[in-house]
């Protein structure tokens, strides 16, 4: 039988893990989410056929996993507002939230509890998620077994050692779709300057981006030579690759993703346990 899973928060992340997981074939009758607003619960049954509720105690009184996903300013609170419940069924606590520790999560929670971080992505919504996970010390191995059959339902599970780590999978992964979606708006903008209509330029972008990333992880070789496989000598691509290395590319990259897991230190700061 497959686990009770409760969602606390059905934003963009969560509905997005719980789209991939019904569509993967996890049983939408053992997934339950929860907001606070009826209007943000209703598509989700209609569309995943989902449990729903804006009750969260009542939510969670027959989870086997209580996945928290609300925002991580709003996350103290409503831990502290799941505490009694929490203690007296202790499910295992997936956390998704950026920045805020296991032993914040797990003090709010009044202590003692199994607590996973999991750092995902949205493209769990297509199957195509990547997501990093660690686990406190009141993991056990049957319980890491069931957070990795999760998250695997929806992409790809990388577990770290380190809880630090996650801030570095944050900046890989979590954050790191919006870094792609970018060059998409750029490499359209680009090719309608170039004479392309903006759709056209737009599904070309696209298609690339996900050919090679598709043809980069069934390769045996590494990306720069793939990238010089492209490069005829004299020809284009050395032009515009040459362009994008006196640009910066790569300092820009770095100093993105720093900042990025930068920011998630900053957050563990300003919001971690007190
Ligand atoms: N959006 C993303 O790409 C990623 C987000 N995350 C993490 O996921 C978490 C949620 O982020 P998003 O989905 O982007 O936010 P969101 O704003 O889309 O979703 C938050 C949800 O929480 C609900 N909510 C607010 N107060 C609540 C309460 N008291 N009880 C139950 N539900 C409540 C809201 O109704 C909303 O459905 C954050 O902690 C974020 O760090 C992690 C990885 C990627
Ligand atoms: O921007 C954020 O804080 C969240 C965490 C990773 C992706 N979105």
């Amino acid at each position: 039988m497959a686990s009770n899973v409760t969602f606390i928060g059905a934003g963009n992340m969560a509905g997005a893990i719980m789209a991939g997981m019904v569509q993967s074939g996890y049983p939408a009758a053992s997934i339950t989410a929860t907001a606070t607003r009826e209007s943000t619960l209703q598509p989700l049954h209609e569309k995943l056929g989902i449990n729903t509720s804006t009750d969260n105690l009542a939510a969670i009184a027959v989870a086997d996993v209580v996945v928290l996903s609300v925002k991580p300013q709003i996350m103290r609170q409503v831990c502290e507002s799941l505490r009694d419940t929490i203690q007296g069924s202790r499910p295992l606590i997936i956390s998704i939230a950026a920045g805020l520790s296991a032993e914040s999560l797990e003090h709010w929670l009044g202590g003692d509890l199994p607590v996973i971080r999991c750092m995902p992505n949205t493209p769990s919504l297509v199957g195509a998620g990547a997501c990093g996970l660690f686990a406190n010390a009141n993991v056990n191995g049957t319980q890491r077994e069931l957070a990795t059959q999760l998250m695997e339902s929806v992409g790809i599970a990388a577990w770290v050692e380190e809880e630090s780590l996650i801030d570095a999978v944050t900046a890989v992964s979590g954050s790191a779709p919006a870094y792609f979606f970018l060059m998409f708006e750029a490499m359209e903008e680009a090719g309608v300057k170039l004479g392309l209509d903006a759709e056209t330029a737009r599904r070309l972008a696209m298609q690339t981006a996900l050919g090679a990333a598709t043809m980069a992880l069934h390769s045996d070789k590494s990306p720069a030579d793939l990238k010089r496989n492209v490069m005829s000598p004299g020809g284009t691509t050395e032009r515009a690759v040459a362009h994008l290395e006196q640009a910066g590319l790569r300092d820009t990259l770095d100093g993105a993703m720093q900042a990025c897991a930068n920011r998630a230190r900053e957050m563990s700061a300003e919001l971690g346990k007190s």
